[in-house]
């Protein structure tokens, strides 16, 4: 099996790779904890089995639904915030043609996103675009009560059933919730929405390998099961019986968890390729909400080069040293384009000409992990043979199985979120949601 690797030998002058060899025993502890469901947080442990529990009736059903949703539209919304659209976005961005928005002659509807925020002109101009596209909604709440999904459906809901009447909106709608709990599951029970279940023992943030992310990624044209295929891999390749060295998700956890230790308090997820913008938004996610608690955590930060390197590569290259870098780097392209030769060759790129764009990609990634472990910033390399749905689901099982060991190891329950409540509760406050009444009192003396 070709498979994605992890190299620490980057964060050597930082920590020792001794004592990362050390760790062994305490780092699969943590991840047996995962196995025998011994830890904290154990009745959100779904997510491990996912990949080699879903059925293939059950993602031919899901391919089914989008083909469904893909003929009937031309833009399909998918509407849910945090671990209820990350993972799809990561997917499909990583998957797409950059300028697929531009793309005149579709096989595929184009996917849009709403309820990931509360920007009232975001909200205009989406339903003023809508208002003469056939559209469907995939809408997603595992709670089925979250403030931004909810304003958002009522929205397009409400311009569905202006364009099309009431009978044909259920037929637009696709609901994915839990099986039997809040309003989300109440309304489309009652208004008799096709629907997809999150299961009680999935978290959000680990919920991309169930029907939350796999039915946006099928509607964008996708492979789910070579994407199912590579997590049940990664499954195998973080097996209890894999040594320690083999099992790139404990050496991950281990190497992080030292180099916290050793006083680098940030860790900044590195691509080189655009399209992974959204896995490290993904990836922020999956790791500052398991493990940013107990007033500890690695802060997961991100950066796209070479882009970044333009504007934050001054800050990395000799800012304060409490900061380490992991790189996700693809190793093949998809597409070769070489650089032209010019006969005037004003811009001395002559040097370069006839190599492939990728090839000066891989020398400024080489140099930039030379030129940042010489300023005091340790690396950890991630590499990917190709971007491909195979390769992705490798690699979202690979950070999900580190991420809960990692946060085993760091002592906290890596499952909840309870700080993510606070705010909420504010918000309510302020809004004068019925039952906030005490709330209210309280925070208008704060202001
Ligand atoms: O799927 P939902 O219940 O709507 O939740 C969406 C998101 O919002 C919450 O506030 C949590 O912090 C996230 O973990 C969750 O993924």
């Amino acid at each position: 099996m070709q498979k994605i690797s992890i190299d620490i030998q980057k964060t050597g002058g930082f920590i020792s790779l001794d004592e990362v060899k050390k760790q062994a025993g305490n780092v699969l502890a943590c991840q047996q904890k995962l196995h025998d469901k011994s830890g904290a947080g154990n009745d959100f442990l779904g997510w491990m089995e996912l990949p080699e529990a879903i059925t293939s009736e059950e993602l031919k059903t899901i391919k089914a639904t989008a083909d469904r949703l893909s003929e009937q539209s031309d833009v399909v919304v998918v509407t849910g915030i945090g671990g209820s659209y990350l993972g799809a976005r990561a997917v499909i961005d990583a998957l797409s043609n950059s300028f697929d928005f531009l793309m005149a002659d579709r096989k595929r509807p184009v996917v849009l996103y709403a309820g990931q925020n509360i920007g009232e002109d975001y909200s205009h101009e989406l339903l003023e675009l809508l208002k003469d596209k056939s559209f469907s909604v995939v809408v997603i709440s595992k709670s089925g009560t979250t403030t931004e999904p909810a304003i958002a459906f009522r929205l397009l809901k409400e311009l569905l059933e202006k364009k099309h009447g009431a009978n044909e909106v259920k037929n637009r709608i696709v609901a994915i919730t839990d099986e039997s709990k809040g309003a989300l599951r109440t309304l489309a029970d009652r208004e008799g929405y096709q629907t997809y279940v999150i299961p009680d023992d999935v978290g959000g943030r680990f919920s991309v390998l169930t029907p939350v992310g796999l039915l946006p990624i099928a509607v964008a044209g996708f492979d789910i099961e070579k994407l199912v295929e590579g997590a049940r891999d990664m499954v195998k390749a973080t097996a209890p019986d894999v040594s320690f060295e083999d099992n790139p998700a404990a050496v991950y956890a281990a190497a992080r968890n030292l180099l916290y230790q050793s006083g680098k308090k940030t860790e900044i997820l590195v691509n080189y390729h655009p399209k992974l913008h959204f896995l490290a938004e993904w990836w922020k996610q999956l790791y500052g909400e398991s493990e940013g608690k107990e007033n500890k955590g690695i802060f997961p930060a991100a950066v796209d080069f070479t882009t970044d390197l333009h504007s934050m590569g001054q800050w990395i290259q000799e800012g304060e040293r409490t900061i380490f870098e992991t790189v996700i780097s693809v190793e093949n392209s998809n597409h070769t384009v070489k650089v032209p030769s010019d006969k005037d060759d004003l811009d001395s790129l002559n040097y370069i000409a006839g190599k492939r764009v990728d090839e000066v990609n891989k020398m400024a990634e080489l140099g930039t992990l030379v030129a940042h472990v010489d300023g005091g910033v340790p690396n950890i390399r991630i590499s990917v043979p190709q971007l491909n749905e195979y390769f992705l689901g490798q690699l979202i099982f690979f950070f999900e199985k580190a991420c809960g060991i990692s946060g085993y190891v760091l002592g906290v329950n890596p499952f909840d979120q309870p700080g993510v409540e606070a705010y909420k509760k504010n918000m309510f406050a302020l809004l004068g949601k019925p039952g906030f009444e005490k709330e209210t009192e309280e925070i208008r003396k704060k202001l």
